[in-house]
């Protein structure tokens, strides 16, 4: 079975998620545009859902008068994008009225106001700025449609009064904040809010949210996209489908890049994560080396401990430091002092060039059982993975592994029989490699599809956990493991283009900070 059958079984296993947090709606969002449908297409979706379900609800309520407060981002862009369906409906409401004598819907004969909360040039993405242009064309010389742009509180207070004072029913569109908030909400915003609060409490005025309430807001009706928000009171919310396939929440793509914790430019030395690659062997005392190369290009601290063999190479890398410990490999008697070490670092890779023996076997399990009494996040490679006592094992959350189809056999988990993962009580992220890598734990999945067969060349393997260990200071397993696989095939696919399949890992380990200037 390969990776892509497993990913199918395992999602049917799953199930499907009712609810999606912001964060992993805005990453879906943007894998989206990362399987090639554009955030253009999403929102005119998303703003024709709004408008058919306004004008819906204008004809059971009996309503004919539309405000919409519009905010900076792709919320204000969905209100922008209903606004302009809105006035179609108008003319088709006309129509309807003048030509039959038969009153359908009650007739938009008066105007749509739009009320930008801040100023045009504050609009903070393309497709929004786009929108926005248009309803200004419209706009222009259509008298149904009023625009004010407004970032003064007091300007807005006087509109809203004016809207106290309606004669009409009135129908209120918020479309100011939806899965971007950050943080409280600010002015002007937080007025609005205040004052539409009071406004609901009048009769003659119905709030529809777009996606989500603006914080704080309580209105009608909330219309959402795609999957229901967490934070959305289920009773009074609409889900309507705006063409994002399911397996855009299952892709990994720059969408999970965008949502990794982003480097603070205040920040100090050592700030921005500290890995200890454990690991190197008589025999094989390069790979930790590779591990640690990949790890020092995002963060700021990584040392070495291994053999003398791996400390004798070590002296070509500068920007690495080394941790010598006594002997030929790793045994029981290096625990205490590795485990002494570790505590200065945030994040442990283990297993690279390790060996298979029963040395480097007493000293991974006792290692680990340490490791998990002090919550301390692991990745777990190689040689580690093949020398673990699986029966007393346990899997916590702080712990990734990285295997390869070979290496995941030794797991006890038996890649055919599905039933063997699926409800196992593990905490553990896997990253299991392979033309697709599959990154699974017992509640998230997703399938990466990033590299090509250049990448068979050795050390890829260890390069992939160095970045996964160094995403994983400053992030949670699930995404280092799902970024790491994806920035590790990037840059390999970066070189297939340039080199064809002439590179080595070295290559790959310097085209990682090109991957993350792209899209991280
Ligand atoms: N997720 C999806 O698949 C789709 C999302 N769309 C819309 O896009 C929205 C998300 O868009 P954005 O990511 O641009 O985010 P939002 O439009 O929700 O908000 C981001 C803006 O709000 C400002 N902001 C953030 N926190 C604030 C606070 N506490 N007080 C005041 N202002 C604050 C930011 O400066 C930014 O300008 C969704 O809710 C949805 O309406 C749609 O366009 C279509 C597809
Ligand atoms: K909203």
């Amino acid at each position: 079975m390969d990776n892509l059958e497993l990913h199918n079984i395992l999602l049917k296993n799953y199930g499907i998620k009712k609810y999606i947090s912001p964060k992993e709606m805005n990453i879906t969002d943007n894998n989206c545009e990362y399987l090639g449908i554009p955030k253009m297409v999403l929102m005119e979706n998303a703003g024709k859902s709004i408008a058919d379900e306004v004008v819906n609800y204008l004809v059971k309520n009996n309503k004919n008068k539309i405000f919409v407060f519009c905010g900076l981002g792709n919320n204000g862009g969905d209100g922008f994008v209903a606004i302009r369906h809105l006035i179609g409906y108008c003319d088709y409401m006309d129509k309807i009225s003048k030509s039959s004598g038969f009153i359908r819907f009650p007739s938009l004969r008066s105007e749509i106001t739009v009320i930008l909360l801040g100023k045009e040039k504050e609009i903070k993405t393309y497709e929004s700025k786009e929108n926005f242009k248009i309803l200004k064309n419209i706009g222009e010389l259509d008298f149904r449609l009023k625009i004010k742009e407004m970032a003064c509180p007091n300007e807005i207070l006087k509109v809203i009064k004016n809207i106290k004072t309606e004669k009409e029913n009135v129908i209120i569109i918020d479309a100011m904040l939806g899965t971007g908030i950050k943080g409280e909400l600010r002015e002007p915003f937080k007025t609005v809010v205040n004052e539409l609060n009071n406004l609901n409490k009048s009769n003659n005025i119905k709030i529809i949210s777009v996606d989500t309430e603006t914080k704080g807001l309580n209105g009608d009706l909330i219309i959402t996209f795609h999957k229901h928000k967490l934070d959305n009171e289920l009773n009074k919310t609409n889900l309507k489908k705006i063409g994002i396939p399911p397996i855009a929440e299952h892709i990994v793509g720059w969408g999970d890049l965008k949502a990794l914790s982003k480097i603070n430019p205040d920040s100090h030395k050592g700030d921005n994560g500290k890995v200890l690659v454990v690991g190197g062997s008589k025999e094989f005392f390069g790979a930790p080396i590779l591990s640690a190369l990949a790890s020092s290009k995002i963060v700021d601290l990584v040392t070495v401990a291994s053999v003398k063999n791996t400390m004798d190479a070590l002296r070509n890398y500068p920007e690495l430091m080394g941790y010598e410990i006594e002997g030929n490999y790793f045994g029981e008697e290096h625990i205490n002092e590795i485990v002494e070490l570790s505590k200065k670092y945030n994040v442990v890779i283990l297993g690279n060039g390790l060996s298979v023996n029963n040395s480097t076997k007493k000293f991974v399990n006792g290692f680990l059982m340490e490791m998990d009494k002090l919550n301390k996040k692991v990745v777990i490679d190689a040689d580690a993975i093949k020398v673990i006592e699986y029966e007393n094992f346990i899997f916590n959350e702080n712990f990734i592994f990285t295997p390869h189809k070979k290496e995941f056999e030794y797991m006890g988990l038996d890649v055919n029989n599905i039933n063997n993962i699926y409800g196992i009580p593990w905490s553990s992220t896997i990253v299991l490699k392979g033309k697709y890598d599959l990154i699974f734990n017992k509640n998230n999945i997703k399938i990466n599809k990033t590299g090509n067969a250049g990448m068979t060349v050795g050390g890829t393997g260890d390069a992939l956990c160095g970045i996964i260990g160094a995403l994983f200071c400053k992030n949670d397993a699930f995404i280092s493991g799902c970024c790491g696989a994806f920035i590790n095939g990037y840059a390999g696919d970066l070189l297939l283009k340039e080199k064809g399949y002439y590179y080595n890992v070295i290559d790959i380990i310097d085209n990682i900070p090109i991957v993350l200037a792209l899209y991280g």
